[in-house]
């Protein structure tokens, strides 16, 4: 049962009953996906009563996929997330120096899924570790297919690297120690291209005041500082009516309906949304700072157990949304981490599909599951008077509330 969702010129072409492919993941995974389902379920049911419904499709991914199918990706996975457009998925596990590339990555840029995006904003009542969480209400757009994700690295000692070592030393004069492993990440003016435009027309279309380059660019000039350039470029040549830069105003007074288009430096960047966030708010950066700032945003207002994502091609419509965390393994089985964060990757899942009134319900359960001060152990911890609860009686807190 179920029908595809389409793309068409005018855009994402929905039917009443659209099939949408999920990995449930690793970990936590599925503990979080349990409750999760039902949110989801809840709130097409009772916004649309029966005339709209969502059929899910399980796909594997991961560990189970592995001792299931014996492939940690099986192409039939890639396929659905292909043909069905829209997808949803719970964290996959990736080992640490060495073994397998990590395989949400390899999803990401299999499918050119090039924004990662992350809106990162305060729910009254979650206890958070700065005094103003509240200020915090930021849109990362995480270039998602290039950087170190897409680099090379070569182990130190290993033949390869020598030769590599040795090349660099003849043709460039770099003197590069023996020892080292290396690393080569490539940035270009396609993949930043096609991300600060994407951010910037969310600004425009959502009306934001701002958006901010940031990078790394005095010390990597060719990668980190062509980034913020090229990002100028394309301010500049693309939306030269609707957006200024420091440059166009002296005075620092942006004209009403103009969205300023400026930079920060990374480190410089990671202080200021701890002192000033109030000063960010569309954030356009390249794929690893894009994964550290998602975490350290995520922490001020209340931490990455409600920290939702998407990753999105806007050409072709292919998405997958998934939360900004992994999968938490220490906690598998437990019924125990918090699901906001796949919930509201659902929910910006809704949004995109154009099911507003489902999104709307679920922002209200979870508003109204958090003020009732009946949470998952992440936030009881910091909450004086709160009652701890499971991921699913969190997930049936939320339904209560919509
Ligand atoms: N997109 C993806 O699929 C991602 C996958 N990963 C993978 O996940 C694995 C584990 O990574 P790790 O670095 O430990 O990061 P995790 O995000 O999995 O967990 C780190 C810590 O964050 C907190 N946390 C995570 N999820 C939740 C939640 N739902 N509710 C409440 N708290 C939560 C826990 O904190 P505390 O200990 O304080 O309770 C946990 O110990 C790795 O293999 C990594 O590669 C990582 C990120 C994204
Ligand atoms: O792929 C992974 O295991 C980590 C990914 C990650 O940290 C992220 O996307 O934020
Ligand atoms: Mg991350």
């Amino acid at each position: 049962m179920g029908e595809k969702i389409r793309k068409e010129a005018g855009g994402l072409v929905v039917p009443d009953e659209p099939v949408i492919p999920f990995i449930q993941g690793d970990g936590t995974g599925p503990d979080i996906w349990r409750a999760a389902v039902r949110v989801f379920d809840a709130a097409v049911e009772k916004a649309y009563g029966g005339r709209r419904k969502v059929a899910w499709l399980e796909v594997f991914a991961g560990e189970r996929a592995y001792r299931e199918k014996g492939t940690w990706l099986p192409d039939e996975t890639l396929e659905a997330f292909k043909e069905y457009l829209v997808g949803i998925k719970g964290p996959l596990t990736t080992p640490v120096g060495g073994g397998f590339r990590s395989l949400n990555v390899t999803l990401r840029q299999m499918l050119d899924l090039y924004v990662c995006l992350r809106p990162v904003k305060y729910y009254p009542g979650i206890p958070s570790p700065v005094r103003h969480p509240e200020l915090v209400d930021m849109v990362v757009f995480r270039e998602n297919t290039e950087d170190v994700y897409a680099g090379f690295e070569l182990p130190s000692g290993d033949e390869r690297t020598k030769r590599l070592i040795e090349f660099c030393r003849r043709e460039f004069g770099w003197q590069i120690r023996e020892d080292s492993g290396i690393g080569v990440k490539p940035i270009s003016p396609t993949g930043t291209k096609r991300l600060v435009r994407a951010a910037i027309r969310y600004a425009l279309d959502h009306g934001r005041r701002s958006v901010t380059l940031v990078h790394k660019g005095n010390i990597m000039k060719y990668t980190e500082g062509a980034f913020r350039a090229w990002g100028y470029e394309v301010a500049k040549e693309e939306f030269g009516d609707r957006v200024v830069t420091w440059e166009d105003v002296p005075d620092g007074v942006v004209p009403e309906g103009k969205v300023l288009v400026k930079d920060a430096i990374a480190d410089a960047f990671l202080q200021q949304i701890l002192t000033r966030p109030a000063e960010f708010d569309v954030i356009a950066t390249m794929n690893l700072n894009g994964d550290y700032v998602s975490d350290a945003l995520a922490a001020q207002v209340g931490g990455i157990g409600i920290a939702p994502g998407a990753n999105i091609n806007y050409d072709t419509g292919h998405a997958i949304f998934e939360a900004t965390h992994g999968t938490a393994p220490k906690y598998a089985g437990k019924d125990m981490v918090n699901p906001s964060s796949v919930i509201l990757s659902g929910k910006m899942m809704f949004e995109y599909l154009g099911w507003h009134e489902a999104a709307a319900l679920i922002e209200k359960g979870l508003t109204g599951a958090i003020a009732s001060r009946k949470v998952t152990y992440d936030f009881a911890r910091l909450m004086e008077g709160a009652e701890q609860v499971s991921t699913s009686e969190f997930g049936n807190q939320i339904v209560a509330h919509m």
